[in-house]
């Protein structure tokens, strides 16, 4: 279906799923699956286009990555995180984009109150022979604390970017671009793994702080591995906060800011946040991977979305992500 009688049909569609006030969940066997048809495909690609036109969110199930990977992942996040202040410290870069985040660093663009959560960026280890080499901050290890660390976060870096591969294929057949048009623009580029620890709020006030204070993610396209607990929210079209729900082992995908640039808002980038839950005992803990461009590839918005409102001005991914970083506190 061509994206403008998709937009044209979303729209009745958009009105259903709104009244159903949910985030659409879709398996990915329809699209990847040895048993999809052009048909289930077609259906995939088109309940994809409109649950991210309607909401910037979609869950994903069935998307490949076993149930034991997201658990091993989340144990190593909570032994991460569980190790001494002054060891996590070390690990700390100082740049926002590589090793440990300490509580209190990051406060949401727009926001005057630091988000309660500490968190580690894991990005890519390129090899410099490759035919496009792209020379981003080093990767830290906790190597000596923690061995099994560093192979599993490379492979799961991989497993995600497969996936992303995926749907940003599907995404390219929903605005009739080639199928490797985003798989071109992420080759090689500066996709990151977020652990993230929102420790349990205990007995201190927080303020005017929350978990996760309202922002768009900066990024072409979010895989979250769902986290260990509720409290995540976005803001949808009529202006209320709705939780985002997803069942054990599904991906809560989201489009970010790079997405809305490229098609003038057509898949927007949903503002959304973590609240503080009422029990104060509680630790919350979640996995986001940011799908990066490589630094070099500039955004701009794709002719077929010129006629949709005003353009951005085109700039480099590189660029946008340090200026981004910057407002973020960094
Ligand atoms: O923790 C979550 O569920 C969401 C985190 C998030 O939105 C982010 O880190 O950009
Ligand atoms: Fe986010």
């Amino acid at each position: 279906m061509l994206f403008q009688e998709t937009l044209n049909k979303e729209n009745t569609m958009a009105e259903a799923q709104t009244a159903a006030n949910s985030v659409p969940r879709i398996s990915l066997q329809g699209f990847a699956g040895a048993s999809s048809s052009d048909a289930s495909r077609q259906a995939f690609i088109d309940q994809l286009w409109q649950a991210l036109a309607e909401f910037g969110f979609v869950v994903i199930s069935d998307h490949g990555i076993s149930a034991s990977t997201f658990t091993k992942a989340y144990a190593l996040s909570q032994q991460l995180f569980g190790l001494p202040l002054a060891q996590k410290q070390g690990f700390e870069q100082g740049n926002g984009q590589r090793g440990y985040i300490a509580f209190g660093k990051e406060t949401a663009k727009g926001s005057n109150h630091p988000d309660l959560k500490e968190y580690w960026h894991i990005g890519p280890e390129l090899n410099t022979a490759g035919a496009v080499y792209v020379d981003y901050p080093a990767n830290v290890w906790p190597d000596a604390q923690m061995p099994a660390f560093k192979p599993f976060f490379l492979a799961l870096h991989q497993q995600l970017t497969e996936v992303a591969l995926t749907l940003l294929e599907a995404l390219a057949l929903a605005m009739e671009l080639p199928n490797d048009y985003f798989a071109n623009m992420i080759h090689r580029g500066n996709s990151v793994q977020r652990l993230i620890h929102y420790p349990p709020l205990g007995q201190t006030d927080p303020g005017e702080s929350v978990r996760a204070a309202a922002h768009a993610d900066i990024n072409l396209m979010t895989l979250l591995i769902g986290a260990t607990d509720s409290g995540l929210e976005l803001l949808d079209k009529n202006g209320r906060w709705l939780a985002v729900e997803n069942q054990a082992n599904d991906l809560v995908v989201d489009t970010g800011d790079m997405m809305a640039l490229l098609t003038n808002n057509a898949l927007p980038a949903t503002v959304h946040r973590v609240v503080n839950p009422t029990n104060t005992t509680e630790p919350r803990y979640s996995i986001p991977f940011f799908v990066h461009p490589r630094n070099e590839v500039v955004l701009k918005p794709l002719a077929q979305f010129a006629s949709q409102g005003e353009a951005r001005q085109p700039i480099s991914a590189g660029d946008y992500l340090a200026q981004r970083l910057r407002e973020n506190g960094f």
